[in-house]
């Protein structure tokens, strides 16, 4: 016997599912809303659960997910009357086991459900999750749950395993992870980064060559693929393969054997293939980027790492590890996160996903060297402009917030005073404005940019800087008074010399800060504007940022401008932005998702 949920939200199903359940001898309890199944999955878990995929909203297909991670992490069966439409597509996509057309006869709803529930036993019996080890990989959010749990099947098996995520996700990670689970953990794990690759050297790099094969070759060399016998052998960034090193590979899976370069003989490996790529590979297949049978061959397994912003549970817990860690390794004394600063990271959308966040943490544990407390003025520059913005979306929920608890620090007001265009912009009290600012839950206020003299933020790949200015603190104090000069310019940038280089670092910031894509030139002084392609990319500030973070910045305002520029143009129709822009409806939500920026007003 086994138990089943049934989710009904219109009671169309109940009466005719219940009777036919419970005939075939199950438990069978029904809900009317997803929230109900997590509630009543948490008192007795189920095996399957049936799901009316018709209902929008909350209900229908968007809590696949959440029931399929439930406790005993049940089979989900979609139901649906569309039998025109993506809806069973969209449903299998999610992750439905299978789907149910509407009205489903009695035998059929039977047999679907033994053979579901027959996969499941297998499939439990298989994971026995409680033994998976997760290696460096933290975090406890759903999504990242539904990742080890494929982690747990695809280390108990010997097949092909791809990795699919965009950079930083953790794909190596993970791939570590599935060899150090599987049965040849004590065996070689060789990692084969095919992005640096020559194409050139590929073939013989990949299955090795004999001695005299070509120029520079004086002695016989074993290639990875057979190093990695016994063992795994993991293909990073697969996408990047030549074509013609993609078809020898192809056969190298088929087969098992290979021939070194001039070697009269097959040489035979017997290696476990994991592959990972940020790229759409389906969609390199389409343009013949990539090639099916290989494509084919690879996705017997597939392991699609979702991005940190969704997964905003982890983040805490990852930056208190790394955060720890960063202390550890510079041996400075642990640091605590302030709410705000906690707050901070979770609300920022980490366009370079974990790695990114690493290295936001190093630039900020070095940022307050000295304290003992993390605070969101540690951030670098660009990431509290958009954390400012995302706030502000989030603004009237917070407002509410606000009016039941007790009234905002001087600090917090001097600076709001401020940023309406009324501040003294004088720096007498800036020191104490900063410590007082950093410790209430202002955002983005100018009081602390003074931290621009400091390491440059090495943005999703470099490494921190150094420690040297951190004394800039007391710069920023005295530049608390730029918040308020936030939006009416330049007034506080102006003074010293020391002054005029941290206003424009300012500048940047002042960009990001502003309303949209209106980013105003904040001039360092007012006898030499920099060019405006300078102040308009940040290359004005003292802090000249990484390559990689001035495309980030850069990129993300551009696509911020498009998208305001996009609603206004199509009169918020989803349509028609479709049409014009050339995105998916799919993309273009997750663009809009990601600027904050909403369809019916296009801000
Ligand atoms: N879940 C996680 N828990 C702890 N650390 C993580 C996690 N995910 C990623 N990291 C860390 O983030 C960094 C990037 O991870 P990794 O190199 O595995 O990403 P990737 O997806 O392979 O990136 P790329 O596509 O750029 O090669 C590493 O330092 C890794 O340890």
């Amino acid at each position: 016997m086994a138990d089943v949920l049934v989710i009904d939200p219109t009671r169309r199903y109940r009466e005719y599912l219940v009777p036919a359940i419970t005939a075939a001898g199950h438990a069978c309890r029904v809900v009317s809303t997803c929230e109900e199944a997590v509630a009543s999955g948490r008192r007795r878990a189920c095996e399957v659960v049936l799901l009316d995929v018709d209902t929008p909203g909350p209900e229908g297909l968007a809590c696949l997910p959440e029931l399929s991670a439930m406790r005993g992490q049940p089979e989900v069966l979609a139901l649906t009357a569309q039998r025109t439409g993506n809806r069973a597509e969209d449903a299998i996509r999610a992750g439905a086991w299978d789907v149910l057309l509407h009205p489903i006869p009695e035998s059929s709803m039977r047999q679907v459900l033994e053979r579901c529930l027959y996969h499941h036993a297998a499939k439990v019996a298989l994971i026995g999750q409680a033994n998976i080890k997760r290696g460096d990989i933290i975090g406890t959010s759903l999504p990242l749950e539904r990742c080890l749990h494929s982690l747990g099947v695809a280390a108990r098996t010997d097949t092909n395993v791809l990795i699919l995520g965009e950079t930083g996700t953790g794909k190596e990670l993970f791939a570590r992870a599935v060899h150090e689970n599987s049965e040849r953990a004590g065996r070689g794990f060789i990692v084969v980064d095919c992005t640096n690759l020559p194409s050139t050297l590929a073939e013989s790099i990949l299955f090795g060559h004999e001695r005299g094969s070509f120029t520079g070759a004086d002695a016989a060399r074993d290639g990875l693929f057979k190093q990695a016998d016994g063992g795994t052998i993991f293909l990073d960034e697969i996408g990047d393969l030549d074509l013609s090193v993609q078809k020898s590979l192809l056969r190298v899976l088929q087969e098992r054997t290979f021939r070194p370069i001039s070697a009269r003989n097959e040489v035979r490996s017997d290696f476990r293939l994991v592959a990972a790529t940020n790229c759409d590979i389906e969609d390199m297949v389409r343009r013949g980027a990539f090639r099916k049978d290989l494509y084919h061959r690879l996705k017997t397994r597939i392991i699609q790492l979702p991005p940190l912003r969704e997964r905003r549970d982890d983040i805490e817990p990852l930056a208190r590890h790394y955060v720890d860690r960063i202390c550890r390794q510079h041996r400075l004394a642990a640091k605590q996160m302030s709410p705000d600063f906690v707050d901070a990271v979770q609300l920022y959308h980490w366009p370079g996903n974990v790695r990114d966040l690493i290295n936001a943490l190093h630039y900020a544990v070095q940022a307050a060297f000295a304290e003992q407390r993390l605070y969101p003025q540690h951030l670098p520059v660009e990431i509290r402009g958009h954390v400012m913005r995302a706030r502000r979306s989030l603004a009237p929920a917070r407002e509410h917030d606000e009016e039941m608890h007790p009234p905002m620090s001087s600090a917090r007001a001097g600076t709001e005073a401020g940023s309406a265009g009324t501040g003294t912009g004088t720096g007498d009290n800036g020191r104490g404005h900063a410590t007082e600012a950093r410790q209430s839950d202002t955002f983005g206020q100018s009081d602390t940019f003074g931290q621009s003299g400091q390491s440059e933020y090495a943005g999703a790949s470099g490494q921190p800087g150094t420690y040297g200015q951190s004394g800039a603190y007391g710069q920023s104090g005295g530049l608390g008074l730029s918040g308020g000069v936030a939006r009416s310019g330049r007034a506080g940038a102006s003074g010293t010399a020391v002054h005029a280089g941290a206003g424009a670092a300012f500048a940047m910031s002042a960009a990001d800060l502003h309303d949209g894509a209106r980013a105003m030139p904040a001039p360092s002084s007012d006898t030499c504007p920099p060019p405006v392609e300078r102040e308009r990319f940040g290359f004005a500030n003292e802090v000249f940022p990484s390559f990689r973070s001035a495309r980030e910045v850069t990129m993300d305002r551009m696509e911020s401008a498009y998208l305001m520029e996009l609603i206004r143009r199509s009169r918020g129709e989803i349509a028609s932005a479709i049409a014009l822009s050339g995105l998916s409806r799919a993309r273009l939500y997750e663009l809009l998702q990601k600027h904050s920026i909403s369809l019916r007003t296009g801000n």
